[in-house]
Order: structure tokens, then C-alpha cells, then sequence
């Protein structure tokens, strides 16, 4: 069976780019995901239950990291959603957008239309933001820095506040961060330059209540029933088959493990779209043979690409929560243990809405750098940068000179966040795989701080040839020193947080690194192992997305960030996934203009100035017109419909 475009992983990306492309009714469009629709699932759909997926394989592919030396030796899980929609279907419905500077820098790094600017239709194309309610006007004051113009308002995804943020939680941490920054927040946090504390936007239907995610907002009843449009769950990708030509490696199918076991084959007749995730994506590709020649080698696995940038620069937000009890009468997510509370909770949610389980559960604050003073000044800044930047440098964290300073410039532009807080209301929901996290008895709630441009980089690769055994995953947490020196001041403004009034004992530096290397674990934000560099920079994909030495495999996925976002990614993912399926349109675009100009050969360059296989046309099921919704320009400034 042959389709024009095949989706390698129908998780957050993948199921943007499935059902962008296959508005089309002339190309055809295979999704291929090895987990299982789980999208009536009240695991998945109640917002309150979001922890109760992590840990089991039904859901989670549960990848471990291999033991952090900066972290006590400790062992890092690093949940993923195996699903219908991926990680988008698991996580904690956070939407935030990262700085200006951040996305900026992305263009610098060699990424020609990359920037805030470019970026921004695409947040506003994937989403429709609905106003806040009573509650959030009044508890959280979210009038106050919401900004309309910023709003989505026909994308897919749904997204707004909840209704129902306690005041002797959400609406003091927001009253906290205003008192301690000695101001409230200073504008829009999706301007790309705002700090303060504010409640988060979280991606939960303001209709239903229930999560709204890449399986559910895109992939509705009306793409579901799309005849172009063919969706496969619970069949797993081994790899991609590829042929040598004179112009690059062409990917012409793909081989899957089939429910019962059987393997089977797809062609491809335009494209192959990886959105396997930064974990699986760059395993898919080295089961491919496009990696590092050594490695390949040793896995007896045939190289059709030799690049050993895949599956380097590995990037997370490392993150450090503290729990503390709360009085009685505050309202922490740990009440759902008791089985009568979580009845009526659940009761409460299904039949009006409304109470703990109908929202997603965090608040949030972006701050300048941070220590137990409260904000630093910028010339203790600047000397901690020098120190460690110039006469401390370190080289064992492989980001490059250029890159080091890149993240320096757009750290130390003025106004901008460095630092980000969330306050989860309730004891940690992770899988700890080491078991040092603190039990009591009592309620508790979680202050915890993260760790927003790192410096240092890990990375990921295939441990054998099979694509069961999962791969190696180094994320090497706080291997460069200056990452450890930022997140324990910021661990010391914690205790700030904790007590902004009261006379408290400072934690000593010595003590903040100790709790870091001691409790530290991912925020879920793994990113950047296929980053979209050029090639001789240590690039995996170019700046259309396209696999450096192929000509139609592209990456779309969380993988392709050359630097990691502030704030919580999903947002970015989806806005790149938008961007991604405009480029693809384009392409396509491209070769049916060449076709109707009378080129009609099997290798039409495309806009990323590499060159695919077929067409549409000459597949017989389409015309030679642009579709409709290709509207991109060559620089990609306007997100089409
Ligand atoms: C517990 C948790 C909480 C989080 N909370 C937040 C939050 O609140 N806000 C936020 O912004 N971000 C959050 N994140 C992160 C965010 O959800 C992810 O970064 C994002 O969803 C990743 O999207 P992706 O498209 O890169 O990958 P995914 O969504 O993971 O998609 C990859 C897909 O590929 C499939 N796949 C992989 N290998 C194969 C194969 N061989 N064959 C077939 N299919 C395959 C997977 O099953 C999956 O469906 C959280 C993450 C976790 C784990």
C-alpha cells in the first residue's frame, strides 16, 4: 500500500501535521503509532487525573536515564506518552511561551525564517483561547496581564482557565511573586518578555472540561472521518527504508511491527514526517542508518547517512520541587487518596465540571535570575557568567562557543525571564526510580523551581539494532557548572517564596546545591537531539526541517529545537508542527507547479532546496492547482488556514 505522506509517531506533532495535510482530499496521509486511542479515557480526559497515567506501560513509555553524576549517581525518569496524541495526552496541560530572545536565537544559530516573530502566528494558528471566567478574574486576577490580541481564536486546541483556583493557593502565590518582585506581572507572558507570578493558560476545553490534546482538538470526529486520512494504533515503526540516489538519500517507505506481530511494509510516495519524539526519533533515524558512522558500524546497521550530530545536543529543564505540608483546610490534590474524596470529586467533575479534578492543577512565575536576596543584581550576573563562561570554562558540556554565547546575549537581555516557578498542589506525582522522595502523611503541596536555558548537553542513541531495546538516555543534568550555580540560587529563593514575610534562615549555597544533586529530576522537556542546524554545525535537519543528506525525510517533533525553550514546550510544538505542515504544502506545491510547467520528473527541488520522489499528480489523484490553505511566503511570516 503506498500513501503520499506517512507519520512516523501520531503524537503532538504528528497529529498537527496528519491533519493539516490531509485537508486535502488529493494527497493521501498514513499515521502509523505504536500505542493505542485512548482518547475516551478519563485518565487521559480529567484533568485531575493527569498523574495517574505515569508508570504504566498503557501509557507511558517509561524511559530511564542512565545514572547523572551531578545528581548523586541517581537515576532520572523520563515518562512519554505512549498514545494516540504521545506526551501531549500525559502531561500537565501547562501552555507557556518561551522569550523572544530565546526564539531569536534559533535564527542566529544558522536557521534562515527563524525568530519570535516568524514563530508567533503559528501559537495563535494552532489554538482557540477562551476568556477567563469569574474565578480567574477575581482568585488569579488574570485580567490584569491577559492581552486578547495574542489569542488563537479558530485553531484547534482549546485552551483558557480553569474555574476554580482556591485563594489560599493560587491566589496567594500570585499576591507572593507581586510582593516579592515588588510589582505585578509586567505584561502578556506569550509577549515573549514578561515576568511575575500569573496563573498559566492550560490546554483544557472550556466546554467539556477535560484535557484538550492532539488526539482529541485535531483529530476530531470530522478529520476521523476523512477517506485520505488513515490512522494505525498499536503498530510500531522498526525503520524507514531509504535508497541512495543522485541527489541525497530518498526515503521511499517504511517498515512496521503490526499488532499481531507481523511485519509489514509502506511506501511512501512524497514524503516520510518522523514525529517520534526526542527520545524516538533519533533512534528511528539510526535504525535507519542516518547516524554516526562508528556507532552504526558497531550495530551492524548499514549507513546510508553518516551523522554523528544525530541524537547529540540533548537538552531538559532540570527541575527541583520541595514539598511542604499545608495547614488544614488547603486544598491539595493528595486529598484525592482518601477514596470517599476522590468520589465525590469525580462525581462533582462528571456532573457539573466544576471542583479539583476539572482543572489543570498548576500556577506558575517567570523571574529575572533569583537567589536568596531576592533578584540578582546584573553585575553578580555578569560576574557569574564571566567566572564561568571565561576562567571557569568548562568543556566537557559540548555545547559550542558560538551556541554558549548566543544563550549568554539572550539571557542577559534586560527584562526577559530567566528562572520559572510552578506550585503544584500536591506531593510529587513522579515515578521515582531511586525512592527519596519524601512521604508524610499530611497533605502537601510542591514549590518548585526550573532551571530554564540550560548550558550543558546530553544525549541519546541506540543501545542495539532492535527497536524494542530502548535507547541509551544521558541527559548529563547540570554537566556544565554554571546550570548547577543558576538553579540553586534559584532553590534558594524558594525558602523567599515560602515565607516572603516572615524572618526566615537563608539556605547557604553549599545547602541549595545539595538539595539539587539530591532531588533534582526532568520537568518532561527533553529536546534538541535532531537539531535544526546546518549541518556543519552540528545539525540533524535544515531550516525547513528537512534530514541533512535526504531529500523528502523530514523531523517534526520536539527534537528539532536547537535550543531549548523557557517555559513548559508543548505550546512550541505545536506551533512548530503548524509551521512544519506549511512548509510541507508548500513543497508539494512547488512540484505540482513544476509538473503543470511541464518538469514532470521524479525529482522536483522543493523549497528546502532539496529534491523529492513522485507527485501527486503523477500518482493520478490530483490536480495540478495549489491547494487552498498553501499560503506561506518563502520566509514562512503567516501561518495558513
Ligand atoms: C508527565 C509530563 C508532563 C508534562 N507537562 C507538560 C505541560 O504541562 N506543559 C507542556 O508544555 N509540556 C509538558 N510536557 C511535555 C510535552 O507534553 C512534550 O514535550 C510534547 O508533548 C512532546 O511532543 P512530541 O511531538 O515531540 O512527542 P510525543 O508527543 O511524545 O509524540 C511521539 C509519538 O511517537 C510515538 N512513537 C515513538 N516511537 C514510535 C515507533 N517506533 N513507532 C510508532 N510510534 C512511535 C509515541 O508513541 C508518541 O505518540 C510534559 C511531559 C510529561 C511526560
Amino acid at each position: 500500500m503506498s500513501f503520499n505522506y506517512i507519520i512516523v509517531g501520531g503524537g503532538t506533532a504528528g497529529m498537527v501535521v496528519a491533519t493539516r495535510l490531509s485537508k486535502d482530499p488529493n494527497v493521501t496521509v498514513l499515521v502509523l503509532e505504536a500505542g493505542a486511542d485512548k482518547s475516551s479515557d478519563p485518565a487521559v480526559l480529567t484533568p485531575g487525573l493527569f498523574s495517574t497515567q505515569i508508570g504504566k506501560p498503557e501509557y507511558d513509555w517509561m524511559f530511564r536515564s542512565t545514572r547523572q553524576a551531578h545528581l548523586n549517581d541517581r537515576i532520572i525518569a523520563q515518562p512519554r506518552g505512549k498514545q494516540l496524541g504521545g506526551t501531549s495526552a500525559m502531561n500537565i496541560m501547562v501552555i507557556m511561551h518561551p522569550t523572544r530572545a530565546n526564539l531569536d536565537a534559533w535564527g542566529a544559530l544558522g536557521n534562515e525564517g527563524w525568530s519570535f516573530d516568524e514563530l508567533a502566528p503559528y501559537y495563535r494558528k494552532m489554538s482557540t483561547v477562551t476568556p477567563p471566567g469569574p474565578n480567574a478574574r477575581d482568585v488569579v486576577q488574570v485580567d490584569k496581564w491577559h492581552d486578547p490580541v495574542l489569542d488563537g481564536d479558530s485553531g484547534p486546541l482549546r485552551i483558557g482557565w480553569g474555574n476554580d483556583y482556591p485563594e489560599s493557593l493560587h491566589g496567594a502565590w500570585v499576591k507572593t511573586f507581586d510582593h516579592l518582585l515588588g510589582r505585578g506581572m509586567t505584561g502578556d507572558p506569550r509577549n515573549g518578555e514578561a515576568v511575575g507570578g500569573f496563573q498559566n493558560m492550560e490546554s483544557v476545553s472550556p466546554d467539556t472540561r477535560c484535557r484538550s490534546y492532539a488526539a482529541n482538538a485535531y483529530y476530531g470526529p470530522e478529520e476521523r472521518a476523512r477517506p485520505n486520512l488513515t490512522v494505525m494504533t498499536d503498530t510500531l515503526v522498526v525503520r524507514i527504508a531509504t535508497k541512495q540516489t543522485p541527489s541525497g538519500i530518498v526515503a521511499i517507505g517504511v517498515h512496521v511491527r503490526m499488532p499481531d506481530g507481523e511485519e509489514q511494509y509502506f511506501d511512501a510516495i512524497d514524503e516520510v514526517v518522523l514525529c517520534a519524539g526526542t527520545i524516538q526519533s533519533p533512534q528511528i533515524l539510526e535504525l535507519s542508518g542516518i547516524g554516526g558512522r562508528a556507532l552504526l558500524e558497531q550495530h551492524s546497521i548499514p549507513v546510508m547517512v553518516d551523522n554523528p550530530n544525530v541524537g547529540e545536543n540533548l537538552q531538559d529543564h532540570p527541575i527541583v520541587g520541595q514539598i511542604f505540608e499545608v495547614k488544614e483546610g488547603v486544598r491539595s490534590l493528595d486529598l484525592l487518596k482518601d477514596p470517599g474524596y476522590a468520589e465525590t470529586a469525580m462525581e462533582e467533575f462528571s456532573k457539573q465540571g466544576t471542583g479539583i479534578l476539572s482543572q489543570g492543577p498548576v500556577t506558575s512565575a517567570y523571574t529575572p535570575f533569583v537567589d536568596k536576596d531576592g533578584v540578582m543584581p546584573e553585575a553578580e550576573v555578569k560576574a557569574l557568567f564571566d567566572e564561568y563562561l571565561g576562567s571557569k570554562r568548562n568543556t566537557a558540556h559540548d555545547a559550542t562557543d558560538h551556541e554558549l554565547q548566543l544563550l549568554r546575549n539572550s539571557m542577559e537581555k534586560p527584562g526577559s525571564n530567566q528562572v520559572q516557578y510552578h506550585l503544584l498542589p500536591a506531593s510529587l506525582p513522579v515515578q521515582d526510580p531511586n525512592g527519596i522522595s519524601p512521604v508524610f502523611d499530611q497533605p502537601q503541596v510542591a514549590v518548585m523551581a526550573i532551571l530554564s536555558h540550560p548550558f550543558g548537553r546530553g544525549h541519546v542513541h541506540i543501545s542495539s539494532s532492535s527497536i524494542t531495546d530502548p535507547p541509551m538516555l544521558d541527559p548529563r543534568y547540570l554537566v556544565h557548572p554554571l546550570d548547577m550555580e543558576i538553579l540553586a540560587r534559584s532553590v534558594q529563593f524558594t525558602e523567599r517564596i515560602r515565607y516572603p514575610d516572615f524572618p526566615h534562615a537563608d539556605v547557604s549555597l553549599d545547602r541549595a546545591k545539595e538539595i539539587v544533586r539530591q532531588v533534582a529530576f526532568s520537568c518532561y522537556h527533553p529536546a534538541g537531539t535532531c537539531g535544526m542546524r546546518p549541518r556543519e554545525a552540528r545539525g540533524v535537519v535544515d531550516a525547513r526541517l528537512v534530514v541533512h543528506g535526504t531529500t523528502n525525510l523530514r523531523v517534526v517533533d520536539a527534537s528539532v529545537f536547537p535550543l531549548m525553550p523557557s517555559g513548559n514546550i508543548q505550546a512550541t510544538v505545536y506551533a512548530v508542527a503548524e509551521r512544519a505542515a506549511d512548509f510541507i504544502k508548500e513543497a508539494l506545491a512547488e512540484r505540482r507547479r513544476a509538473s503543470a510547467a511541464g518538469g514532470g520528473d521524479n525529482g522536483s527541488t522543493d523549497s528546502a532546496g532539496g529534491s523529492t520522489v513522485g507527485s501527486v499528480d503523477e500518482d493520478g489523484s490530483g490536480g495540478t492547482s495549489v491547494h487552498g490553505d498553501s499560503s506561506m511566503d518563502g520566509k514562512g511570516s503567516n501561518a495558513s488556514a
